[in-house]
């Protein structure tokens, strides 16, 4: 999907880190009509979320399933093939070269979304440096999203900070999913490279990835709201 073809609603996609499918059907139901978009990522879909992706998908929301894929090719390749029979819209894998071959071999001619985590966004250079790597984040990020492209995923999921030199490499090939997004004010949490949703936007994101502000707000649907009106303003 070209970014001009998302719409602005669409570009929210709150992360259902919640604890049980009770909970997240809870706050589903308290999002209603104003997110479209959800992830499942490790702490729900270990809590027995994966049979939620196909409820979800019977309701018409788009979902983001984040298990962040990472083993020899060939595992990947048939776990991937699996998780086509699931209704997600997208999967995420790590931004390894055998690793999104074999997701991209996996996926064949399914209509799932193959994103490429290049380097999680509550790493710094320091990070990186203290896990054995040489290069800091944007050149890790920069390499990665070239080998991505050269290998035919669909996406990336970068900070915000780097959308503006991966569309440089990128172009609007790929999607860029942002998680590490704050409305101003909000905690930081355990992120690193952060933005807000309007800076996020402005830098060129298509999608922001949001969980906690949203999911452990007083009020999460005024939240959602508020970051809805904010992507919307600063697409203009
Ligand atoms: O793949 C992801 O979604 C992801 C990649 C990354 O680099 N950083 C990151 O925070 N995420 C996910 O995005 C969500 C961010 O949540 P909050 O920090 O609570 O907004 C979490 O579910 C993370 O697992």
């Amino acid at each position: 999907m070209t970014p001009a073809e998302i719409a602005p609603k669409d570009r929210l996609i709150v992360a259902l880190d919640l604890p049980s499918v009770d909970a997240a059907e809870a706050m589903i139901a308290s999002l209603g009509d104003s997110v479209t978009f959800y992830k499942i990522g490790y702490r729900l879909a270990y809590a027995g979320g994966l049979p939620l992706v196909a409820r979800l998908a019977d309701k018409g929301k788009k979902v983001f399933l984040d298990l962040k894929l990472h083993d020899i090719g060939n595992t990947v390749a048939q776990g991937v093939e699996s998780i086509t029979r699931l209704g997600a819209t997208c999967l995420t894998v790590h931004a390894y070269p055998q690793t999104m071959k074999g997701a991209v071999e996996g996926r064949g001619s399914a209509s799932l979304k193959i994103l490429a985590v290049t380097v999680l966004t509550s790493y710094n250079d320091d990070d990186l440096h203290a896990a054995g790597y040489r290069l800091g984040v944007s050149e890790l990020v920069e390499a990665r999203a070239q080998q991505a492209q050269v290998l035919g995923v669909d996406g990336l999921v970068c900070s915000p900070e780097e959308v503006g030199s991966l569309r440089k490499i990128v172009g609007h090939q790929l999607n860029l999913v942002t998680p590490g997004i704050r409305p101003a004010g909000a905690a930081s949490g355990d992120q690193k490279r952060i933005m807000t949703p309007g800076r996020a936007i402005g830098a060129g994101a298509d999608y922001l990835v949001v969980g906690r502000p949203v999911v452990e707000a007083a009020d999460p649907r005024a939240v959602a709201d508020a970051i809805q009106a904010e992507i919307a303003q600063a697409l203009g």
